[in-house]
């Protein structure tokens, strides 16, 4: 049986959700890996230090007992954003990262920014102290078709904060073209790539009809655009790392009104681990998954090591949301229904 050890991993971008959602889901990041980073597209976003603590607070208290997992907090940042909060809120340890939404890109965006040429000034305090700043990378224009929104956003909108800052940390989160990798290579930021971005192309979604289980923003784009994805995250650079971008959306919301967003924390470091046996790199899944993160935000690597063992794994229909014994609702994961060939050794869902 071929087996792998590593560095447990961080999960730099993650959607934990609030209430029953978050206590049902949340031992599927904190038992595998070190930290993640919190995305702050809550219902009511996390705007201010206040939020973000009592938020912190409500994720800790879900976590299993004498877990040692890191929720690391992020600010939603809007129109109406305090310079003073913001920064303050970094230097004391409260938010970890800023979180750009252009407004109505996806899912709880609405507090968004409409204009970001109006952040400048933030901006350029966020590049002064080192505060990462985190962007969904899309324009919203109704003109612009939602295949290339990425792209636009690429040399409208990032070209631009890149070129006036050229300090500032910045990650272009959940990248889904050959054009973001290559910008992102060439203009010394980081990016994070989810795993459905590895595994799926934009035929997905209408796979057996409409199918919004592989709904998710930005959408998955053509064969050419995921086999440069694939590339880039098994290549070991430094400037690719893992995020997966796990969105949970309860089955009825979903299949009512086709929300954004794939739940694959369940099986996301499985998911991966698939891709980089593909594509002959399995050598280079500890860069992604544990190093190049740490390396890129200046934080020590976890200590703790995770097994991977190679075997036949069933993933679940669906994971059963759970309020007092009884299931209450339902979320489908990402590879749903079925066998991948790696497991966290231990795990079973
Ligand atoms: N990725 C998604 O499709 N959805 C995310 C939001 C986001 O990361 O853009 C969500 O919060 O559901
Ligand atoms: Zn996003
Ligand atoms: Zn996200």
């Amino acid at each position: 049986m071929k087996t792998l050890t590593i560095i447990k991993p961080d999960d730099w971008h993650l959607h934990l959700r609030e209430g029953l959602v978050l206590k049902n889901i949340i031992h599927f990041t904190s038992e595998y890996f070190g930290r993640a980073i919190v995305m702050p597209n809550t219902k009511v976003p996390i705007t201010s230090i206040k939020s973000a603590i009592s938020y912190k607070k409500s994720i800790i208290e879900a976590l299993p007992e004498s877990s040692k997992f890191k929720p690391l907090m992020t600010m939603y940042l809007t129109d109406e954003t305090d310079k003073g909060e913001l920064i303050n809120g970094f230097k004391n340890n409260v938010f970890f990262a800023a979180k750009l939404y252009p407004a109505n890109a996806t899912t709880n965006s609405s507090h968004g920014v409409r204009k970001i040429e109006n952040l400048y000034k933030i901006f350029e305090s966020m590049q002064d102290s080192g505060m990462p700043l985190l962007i969904h990378g899309e324009v919203t224009d109704s003109e612009v078709d939602v295949f290339d929104r990425e792209e636009v956003f690429i040399d409208k909108e990032l070209s631009q904060i890149t070129k006036r800052f050229p300090k500032l940390k910045i990650v272009l989160e959940h990248i889904t073209t050959s054009y973001a990798v290559n910008f992102v290579k060439e203009n010394n930021i980081g990016a994070t790539i989810t795993p459905h971005h590895l595994h799926i192309n934009r035929n997905a979604m209408f796979f057996g009809g409409l199918n919004s289980d592989f709904y998710c923003l930005p959408v998955a784009k053509r064969e050419n655009n995921r086999l440069a994805l694939r590339k880039a995250a098994t290549s070991g650079e430094k400037c690719f790392f893992l995020g997966t971008d796990s969105a949970p959306h309860l089955r009825k919301w979903k299949a009512f009104c086709g929300c954004a967003g794939i739940f694959n924390s369940p099986v996301a470091i499985e998911s991966y681990l698939t891709v980089f046996e593909e594509e002959d790199a399995l050598d280079n899944f500890e860069k992604f998954a544990s190093l190049n993160g740490p390396n890129f935000y200046n934080v020590p690597p976890n200590k703790e090591k995770l097994k991977l063992v190679s075997r036949p794994n069933k993933i679940k229909e669906f994971i059963d949301v759970i309020q007092e014994k009884n299931t209450v609702g339902q979320i489908k994961p990402f590879h749903a229904g079925e066998t991948l060939q790696w497991q966290v050794e231990g795990k079973l869902i």
